[in-house]
């Protein structure tokens, strides 16, 4: 992994001991249907957070509550103690960058180009100074492409630069995403299902990625289906189910959770045997083979 520079905070922590991201009693309701339901969630500087549940448990609609993209019915979310305004192009400038479950980049547009339109929120240049191309145009100009040329080498795509977006192999895709994300200098990652579709190898480099991201001081909060990638990788894991956060912990006190178990395998139904039903029916099967056997 290629090291990465990191460029001023436009936007400096107000208190140096709040979390990166406190959300409080974070509700969204859709009519009658309660998708998330007062989920308090932290993450800290340098902590890499999973957030995992069943299909349907409301893990994005809460992302989309984090990043502006909804205004959560209840609860308040703070980055790095300040409120965060309801607009995402508000979150991201204050700090919070993301990617989406399902890929959102610019198909026709050069992997470099869609880093640069990542910078935007980063750049000073006023339209004015866009339109009449002036110098300090220029210089703007000359060091968002650097940085976005850095960006592309931290995440393995210097290669791809000149290509075409859509014509990326689809676990490039993913990783152009990223450093799209990351070209906004965010102070936290929100990751949404980052390895969904990639083999093996590229979850791989993936964690290796997420891991140098953290490196660098960037807090990373992860939603993903793959249980061995979020328990390899994560400081901390939530878990969210039907809306409401079930518990939350390192990778071995959730694994151990029989209620995460429950939640994912689906809870025993009402008559379903118990464990000693169990043990006395194998019992019976292995007398019945023992017999069998003479
Ligand atoms: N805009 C919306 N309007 C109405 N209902 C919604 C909306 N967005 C999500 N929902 C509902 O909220 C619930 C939670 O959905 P959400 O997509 O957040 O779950 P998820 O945990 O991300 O699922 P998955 O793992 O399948 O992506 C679901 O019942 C979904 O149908």
């Amino acid at each position: 992994m290629t090291p990465m520079t990191t460029t001023p905070d436009k936007n400096p922590a107000p208190r140096t001991d709040s979390p990166v991201l406190h959300a409080t009693g974070v509700t969204m309701r859709f009519g009658g249907l309660t998708a998330v339901h007062a989920v308090d969630l932290t993450v800290a500087h340098h902590e890499i957070v999973g957030l995992i549940g069943p299909n349907g448990a409301g893990k994005t609609t809460f992302f989309n509550c984090l990043t502006g993209l909804y205004i959560p019915t209840e609860g308040t979310v703070t980055y790095k103690g300040t409120v965060l305004p309801p607009k995402p192009h508000l979150v991201t400038e204050a700090g919070i960058a993301r990617t989406f479950q399902n890929i959102r980049l610019f198909a026709n547009m050069t992997v470099l180009e869609n880093v640069l339109v990542g910078r935007h929120t980063r750049t000073e240049e006023g339209l004015f100074s866009a339109l009449l191309r002036g110098p300090k145009f220029h210089r703007a100009e000359k060091a968002s492409t650097q940085r976005a040329m850095e960006l592309l080498h931290f995440t393995g795509l210097t290669p791809k630069a000149d290509h075409l977006a859509r014509n990326l192999p689809y676990g490039e895709q993913r990783k152009l995403e990223i450093a799209r994300a990351l070209a906004s200098e965010p102070g936290l990652l929100l990751l949404d299902e980052p390895t969904a579709g990639m083999n093996p190898q590229e979850t791989r480099a993936t964690q290796t990625l997420v891991r140098a991201i953290r490196d660098q001081g960037i807090a990373v909060l992860v939603i993903e289906h793959d249980m061995r990638f979020i328990f390899n990788l994560c400081d901390r894991v939530a878990v969210l189910v039907q809306g409401e956060k079930l518990t939350e912990g390192t990778a071995e006190t959730v694994q151990a959770d029989e209620r995460v178990i429950a939640a994912y395998l689906g809870t025993p139904f009402e008559g379903a045997p118990g464990q000693d039903e169990i043990a006395e029916v194998e019992a019976a099967e292995a007398d019945a083979r023992t017999e069998d056997n003479r």
